[in-house]
């Protein structure tokens, strides 16, 4: 276990996982520090990518297409993007918009819209079909006994989304809206996902309170500071210091529930890439995989050149890949790195020429597991220009729609994607509109884009396969002190769960060497970046 601070750092992965974690260390590290970033891909970004297209440069996305100012994670981001002086171009989308009201659930053959109220809840729970048996569901959720939790195996207390719901609630609440909202967050099969790690606001309200319904009424009265997940001592000091630090910001994003900026969520790829090209404590290197990471005598990361003299690795990398290299230098093993996949999702972008092409305005609509005829695998359909048109200035009479199809319906059909061609993934999403929104014209501009394997799946259990990683890390003394680990293959799939994540890491790395120096060469404590773990340690249910 090393007892000085690293001096060179390499940050494997170039996504926003890894831009955020060089970009911290850039302006925190001290002044002697290097930071190497190694990206596989030639372009910086991961699956955030926005392109213009035609003469009237319409924008299309072709990853995530707008942020959440909410929660803690929601504050780090939006701290990250003043400090990056990105706010000129930041475009809101207030919570009254129609956009962030709106959605939609395909079933069985139409669009049901999701209540946005406790008004239209009333109607819509009786009437609407993918809602069926809410109703009693949730009369008698209150009832239903928590699950029994034995001791020797807290770490591993989990079970699936679709088992917590159909026990707590019932089965078709599970089958249909929870399987199509996994849809839009996981692109998932709501059967195999973990309830502790995607939902854990559900996860615990049991814990605490016994019942979901218990867990709302409590949190509605203003004056119960409770915290239904439990938040670590870190978290809340940050929370504490970003609204300190960002009085003014918080006061504008108030009523805002998603935002991007005028070219996009790209521009802050962009802008954080620029900070890092004109440090010098700073190198790029694109378009070359790490092949084979060696934490032998010294670090060594072998891709197109060999790269020597490494203090620390901070992996960003999907953790199956990091598995891999790994492997190759015959480090020794570090468990479950490979237990979750990563689903590949085909993204497909439409433009036309219409103004009222759409039947409903809206965020846009999911389809669950059980919408039947679904032969291309949708999961989904964004209406992209209902949401932001500033971004089209030049277009402004577009339509502009995304279609999501795959996710984990590519794996459980044994779908290979590598021969399937963009002619064959577009006409699926074309026939897709014209049989759900009744669409037949032809789109005046149209992407493509396989996103390979963009969504790591929390399979039950991963919270206690996350422990087990940490303890394996902290005790092995090749990695201990010289291996973390960060991105959406551990804590959370979304932007802002990676800056927060990253930002996290980053401070405890380097909180770790300022203690250093103030001890004159005391024992470092060992980051793996998978400290969560610790931090629930101590919680009784
Ligand atoms: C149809 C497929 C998908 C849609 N979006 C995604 C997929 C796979 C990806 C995605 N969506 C969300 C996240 C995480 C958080 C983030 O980065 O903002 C990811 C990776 C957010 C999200 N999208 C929907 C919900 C309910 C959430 C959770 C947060 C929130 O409440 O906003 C719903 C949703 N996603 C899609 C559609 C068409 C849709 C609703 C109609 C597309």
């Amino acid at each position: 276990m090393p007892s000085l601070p690293p001096k060179h750092y390499a940050v494997l992965g170039g996504g926003i996982s890894g831009l955020t974690t060089a970009w911290y260390l850039m302006r925190g590290a001290p002044p002697e520090t290097k930071i190497t970033l190694i990206e596989a891909a030639n372009k910086l970004g991961g699956w955030i990518q926005t392109t213009r297209v035609g003469e009237e440069q319409v924008l299309f996305e072709q990853g995530p297409r707008t942020l959440r100012p909410s929660g803690l994670s929601g504050l780090a981001t939006l701290d990250m993007i003043i400090q990056l002086k990105l706010t000129s171009s930041f475009l809101g989308i207030s919570s009254s918009h129609s956009a962030s009201k709106k959605r939609y659930i395909y079933y069985p053959d139409k669009l049901n819209e999701l209540p946005s109220s406790f008004f239209g809840a009333l109607t819509s729970l009786f009437t609407l079909p993918v809602l069926k048996g809410i109703i009693p569901g949730l009369l008698r959720e209150p009832f239903v006994p928590k699950r029994k939790l034995h001791d020797n195996d807290k770490d591993f207390d989990d079970e699936s989304i679709h088992s917590f719901v159909s026990r707590r609630i019932n089965s078709h609440i599970a089958d249909n809206m929870i399987s199509a909202l996994i849809h839009g967050i996981y692109a998932g099969d709501v059967t195999k996902l973990s309830v502790r790690s995607t939902f854990p606001l559900l996860y615990y309200s049991e814990r605490k309170y016994g019942s979901l319904l218990k867990a709302m009424l409590v949190k509605s009265n203003k004056k119960n500071n409770d915290n239904i997940i439990p938040i670590s001592h870190q978290d809340q000091i940050l929370q504490r210091t970003l609204v300190e630090q960002n009085k003014e910001l918080l006061k504008s994003v108030q009523g805002i529930s998603m935002y991007s900026f005028r070219d996009g969520v790209e521009e802050l790829v962009s802008a954080i890439e620029s900070e890092l090209a004109a440090s010098e404590k700073v190198e790029i290197i694109r378009g070359q995989a790490v092949k084979n990471l060696s934490f032998e005598d010294e670090i060594q990361t072998i891709q197109g050149k060999r790269i020597d003299g490494i203090d620390h690795v901070i992996s960003t990398i999907p953790s199956f890949e990091l598995k891999k290299i790994l492997y190759h230098s015959k480090s020794p093993s570090l468990p479950h790195l490979d237990y979750n996949p990563a689903v590949t999702v085909a993204v497909v972008n439409l433009a036309y020429d219409r103004p009222k092409i759409l039947p409903v305005i809206g965020f846009g609509y999911l389809i669950p597991q059980t919408t039947p005829n679904n032969l291309n695998y949708g999961l989904g359909v964004v209406f992209d220009s209902c949401a932001i048109p500033e971004q089209d200035p030049k277009a402004p009479t577009v339509t502009k729609l995304t279609v999501m199809m795959g996710g984990h319906y590519y794996d459980d059909n044994n779908i290979d994607m590598e021969n399937m061609s963009d002619e064959e993934i577009l006409s699926q999403a074309q026939n897709l509109v014209q049989s759900h929104l009744d669409i037949t014209a032809a789109p005046i501009h149209a992407l493509v884009r396989l996103q390979k394997n963009c969504i790591p799946q929390y399979y039950v259990g991963h919270y206690g396969r996350m422990k087990q990683l940490h303890e394996a890390i902290k005790s092995n003394e090749r990695y201990a002190g010289k291996l973390s680990v960060t991105g959406a293959s551990y804590w959370g799939v979304s932007v802002n769960d990676c800056v927060l994540n990253a930002r996290k890491l980053v401070e405890n790395l380097l909180s770790n060497d300022f203690k250093d120096k103030e001890t004159m060469g005391g024992t470092r404590k060992i980051i793996t970046g998978l400290e969560r773990v610790e931090e629930e340690e101590n919680i009784s249910f």
